[in-house]
């Protein structure tokens, strides 16, 4: 089984960057008869828009997530379509993840738990990601035919519990849809992804948007990778746009976790060494 995460270079030009990952999907390296699990960055078909922007794509019909259905569809790709906006109950915006299968139906989908309200030193000064989208709830593990794949979202790589939660509730692979600053991807990115891969002891697939974006506006640090359960880097693409493959071995991952238990050591399931009874 073959893994694929596209490089992008998103732009809030909807039909231009929907044309770059048709394109990118034709030109695909496959083996045929192989089934594949394509993973597209956060952001991927509309990097950048206001909040207005951001709601006139997220109608009821839901024309991204459509466009995403028929990629997947057409091409015979297992595809985690990034983050696409999805209008919530109350109409604001979730930054909702999806999963379709190689029919384009919906296997599942997560909305991005944890939102970058934070200030980097990179001259845009302060992302206050919650101006524009509410925050998710719900964690997600969806059964693939590739293994128990979690779902996170970009900021959510640095937030361990999550990723231990993602562990507990059976995930294998975590695919990891993202849009890292250049600054905190220089300076954290490739740590992050390989201590969640070595706590969690999953394959993680750290797929990104790379360059500058809007004209400038924004830029993005790229670099997507995948992981394997011992932390080792399987494939990476550090600048430019297009295809990080890589075929996973899921025998690795029954090894790595054989040998080192880490989920049956862990004492910290149980209550007994938990913040309430510390200094006693
Ligand atoms: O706002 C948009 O248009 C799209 N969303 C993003 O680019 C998101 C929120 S601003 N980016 C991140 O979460 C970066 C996290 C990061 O860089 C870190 O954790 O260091």
């Amino acid at each position: 089984m073959q893994v694929s995460l596209l490089q992008c270079q998103s732009s809030r030009d909807v039909q231009a960057n929907l044309a770059f990952i048709e394109s990118q999907l034709e030109r695909l390296p496959r083996v045929a008869g192989e089934p594949q699990l394509v993973v597209l960055p956060e952001c991927c078909l509309l990097f950048g828009g206001h909040e207005s922007e951001q709601l006139a794509w997220s109608g009821e019909d839901e024309p991204l997530k459509q466009a995403l259905a028929a990629l997947a569809a057409h091409f015979g790709v297992y595809l985690v379509a990034g983050t696409v906006p999805a209008r919530s109950g109350d109409g604001r915006v979730y930054s909702r993840c999806y999963v379709f299968d190689d029919a384009g139906t919906v296997l599942g989908h997560y909305e991005k738990i944890h939102l970058f309200d934070v200030d980097v030193a990179d001259g845009t000064k302060t992302y206050r990601e919650s101006d524009t989208f509410c925050p998710g709830d719900n964690l997600v593990v969806v059964d693939t035919p590739f293994g128990k794949l979690g779902l996170a979202i970009c900021y959510d790589v640095r937030f361990p519990d999550m990723f231990r939660a993602l562990r507990l509730a059976g995930a294998e692979i975590i695919a990891l849809p993202a849009a890292f600053t250049r600054v905190t991807g220089e300076a954290h990115w490739e740590i992050l992804l390989k201590a969640r891969a070595i706590e969690s002891q999953c394959f993680v697939l750290g797929a990104a948007q790379w360059g500058a974006h809007n004209t400038g506006s924004r830029e993005t640090w790229g670099q997507s990778m995948i992981i394997d359960p011992w932390g080792r880097t399987v494939a990476e693409l550090a600048q430019g746009t297009g295809w990080v493959q890589a075929r996973l071995d899921r025998d690795e991952l029954a090894r790595v976790r054989t040998a080192m238990p880490v989920a049956s050591h862990d004492r910290f399931k149980a209550p007994e060494l938990l913040p309430a009874k510390a200094g006693k």
